[in-house]
């Protein structure tokens, strides 16, 4: 029996009301499965517990958390208690850069039965790889002055390091898929690292003759995520580029409650942690409305990145089975709740 020992933390928002809905699922799954176990310890770390004790998880938390082979996130993050910048660089972004979680996957296609929110889309299927531990996303600068002569200044970092890297797992995905990688940049108007991230995407991209490559502004790729789907296949961005692209991916999906994310540490010294791309969703909290499949895909990724394909893929089938016949919450124009559409996955899971 293979036990897999997972870290949940439901967070804030939504991540406590779909968090369950993805446990029951994994459970079955390993019912299912015969041969695997879950071992699911909750964290309580949230905005509730930044009220209680003055930070988002306590001294030893990263060391408990590291003691697991995955974290499994909901979604971090309620303004009414918490600023946003405090709640997200006290969390998650301090698990994703200390766990050394440098990458980011977003993958964006469309669900039979699910209505994208494009008129009439052709099939697509992308993969976005975000770098996932620097770029826009840093702590650097500061804040001087004060009135209105007050100016803020925030550096942006990039290494060579985390670019190349996150440039080869976009190519090495490639090479397994239609053989396309997007480079998201914008060194028309970004000066330095733009012009930085272009010429290490040359020198990645000469050394794999086989695979095409391309560039397009962030502007334009957004658009073109509207307007060409279909045409991409791997699309490779930096923190914030990745970021937008990825909700940008999930709204032609059909709703960014569809979407999962795999942050990934790629050097085996902590776990990786899986979470969906949305966050807490505080406008439709307490309805029992939230998408659970978000998490559930998520779900499917965390089997996957522990050894577990075959089992993961027959559970993105069961989604795409239940989406198909027309389970389907509010967000994507349906009339069941969250707990009716996890039901039916459960229930055609099988044994
Ligand atoms: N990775 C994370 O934990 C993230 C956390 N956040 C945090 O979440 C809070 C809310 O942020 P927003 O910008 O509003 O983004 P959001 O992703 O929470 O919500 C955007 C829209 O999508 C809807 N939505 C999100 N998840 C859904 C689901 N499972 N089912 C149905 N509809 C869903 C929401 O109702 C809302 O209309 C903020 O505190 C923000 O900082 C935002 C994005 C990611
Ligand atoms: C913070 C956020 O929006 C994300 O990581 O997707
Ligand atoms: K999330
Ligand atoms: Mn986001």
């Amino acid at each position: 029996m293979k036990t897999l020992k997972i870290a949940s933390i439901p967070g804030d928002g939504v991540g406590r009301e779909i968090m369950p809905e993805a446990i029951r699922v994994l459970e079955k799954v390993a019912d299912v499965h015969g041969g695997l176990k879950f071992d699911f310890e909750e964290f309580p770390y949230s905005c509730d517990y930044y009220l209680k004790h003055g930070a988002m998880m306590p001294e030893d938390g990263m060391d408990r958390l590291s003691q697991f082979d995955s974290v499994f996130l909901g979604a971090v993050g309620d303004a009414s208690k918490v600023p946003d910048h405090i709640s997200l660089w006290g969390l998650l972004l301090k698990i994703r850069q200390e766990f050394q979680q440098e990458i980011n996957i977003r993958p964006a296609k469309l669900l039979q039965g699910i209505n994208s929110k494009l008129a009439n889309p052709q099939d697509f299927d992308i993969v976005v790889v975000r770098e996932n531990s620097e770029g826009e996303y840093s702590s650097i600068g500061g804040r001087i002055f004060h009135d209105d002569n007050e100016i803020a200044i925030q550096n942006n970092v990039f290494s060579k390091r985390a670019t190349k890297q996150a440039m080869n797992i976009a190519f090495d995905l490639a090479s397994k898929r239609k053989g396309l990688v997007t480079s998201a940049t914008k060194s028309n108007g970004i000066f330095h690292a733009m012009p930085f991230w272009d010429e290490i995407f040359e020198e990645i991209s000469a050394k794999h003759p086989n695979i095409k490559s391309e560039s397009k502004h962030i502007d334009a790729l957004a658009a073109y995520f509207i307007t060409h789907p279909h045409e991409l296949d791997v699309v490779v961005g930096s923190n914030l580029f990745g970021d937008i692209l990825s909700d940008v991916g999930a709204a032609i999906m059909g709703s960014i409650g569809v979407a999962p994310s795999a942050n990934l540490n790629l050097n085996g010294k902590y776990p990786s942690m899986f979470e969906p791309v949305h966050g807490s969703a505080p406008d439709i909290v307490g309805k029992g409305i939230a998408n659970p499949i978000g998490q559930i895909w998520t779900a499917k990724m965390l089997l996957e990145f522990n050894g577990e394909a075959n089992i993961a893929e027959h559970l993105l089938k069961v989604i795409e089975e239940v989406t198909a016949d027309g389970y389907q919450t509010a967000d994507l124009g349906g009339k069941y709740k969250m707990t009716e559409v996890t039901d039916e996955i459960i229930k055609r899971l099988g044994k």
